[in-house]
């Protein structure tokens, strides 16, 4: 149990659940390639069968952390600061995010879209999850749509997240991790004969980076 003064500060978005932080190479997406500070906020109740960071899910294993402390770790590294999780959406995300465009930083976001939008972004990455549908908020302001693909119906759940998200996002699909040796050849074709979609694949496990 959190004292209720640091409960408080949590409530604010003044501190957060912070599990882990690293620099590296975005591996996924519109800007994969490209060198970023990862902050990795705990707490998600989405609940995917197969996410690859299942143990960001219990909030309580990650302790809170001011913002000040992360900002100025994140600041040290990299002109672009993405900030995942778990879920970040969870939390308030507005102090985090005006304390590191103080800074200079651009600032990105994974999410499911599962909550409310909070925050200023310089980059929304909407990856949408059946288990709990995206909020308006986020199909309005996402420039990407990441659906990921772990069998065939999830090409119908693409098509029908496509429809609600707003008509700039740039559409990409990518092979759920254990299932991409039957599910990359299925995407390659989708993408070649539906060219508004693109082709993500999570680089950096190819990489070995984190
Ligand atoms: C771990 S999630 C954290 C952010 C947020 N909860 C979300 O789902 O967008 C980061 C990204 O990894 C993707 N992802 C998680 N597990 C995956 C897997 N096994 N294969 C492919 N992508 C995966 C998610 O869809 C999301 O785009
Ligand atoms: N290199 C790298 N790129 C990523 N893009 C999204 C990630 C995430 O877990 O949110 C991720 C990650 O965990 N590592
Ligand atoms: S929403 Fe994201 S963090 Fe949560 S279970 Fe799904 S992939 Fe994992
Ligand atoms: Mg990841």
């Amino acid at each position: 149990m959190l004292s209720k003064e640091i409960q408080l500060e949590v409530n604010k978005g003044a501190m957060l659940p912070l599990m882990e932080e690293f620099y590296t190479i975005q591996g996924e997406g519109f800007h994969t390639g490209t060198a970023a500070y990862f902050i990795r906020i705990g707490g998600c109740d989405v609940g995917c069968h197969w996410c690859d960071v299942k143990e960001s899910w219990n909030a309580e294993l990650h302790p809170p952390t001011g913002i000040d402390v992360i900002v100025s770790n994140a600041s040290k590294y990299s002109e672009t600061v993405v900030v995942t999780g778990g879920e970040p959406l969870m939390w308030d995300m507005t102090l985090l995010t005006q304390n590191l465009k103080g800074k200079g930083r651009k600032v990105h976001i994974e999410t499911s879209g599962a909550y409310p939008l909070t925050g200023i972004w310089d980059w929304i990455c909407l990856s949408p999850k059946k288990n709990k549908l995206p909020t308006q908020t986020v199909y309005d302001n996402a420039h990407e749509l990441k659906v990921i693909i772990y069998n065939k119906h999830d090409f119908i759940f693409a098509e029908e997240q496509a429809e609600k998200v707003n008509g700039n996002a740039i559409l990409f699909l990518q092979p759920e991790w254990s299932k991409k040796e039957e599910m990359t050849p299925l995407i390659v074709d989708y993408v070649m004969n539906n060219p508004k979609w693109r082709v993500s694949l999570q680089t950096h496990k190819y990489l070995n980076i984190p």
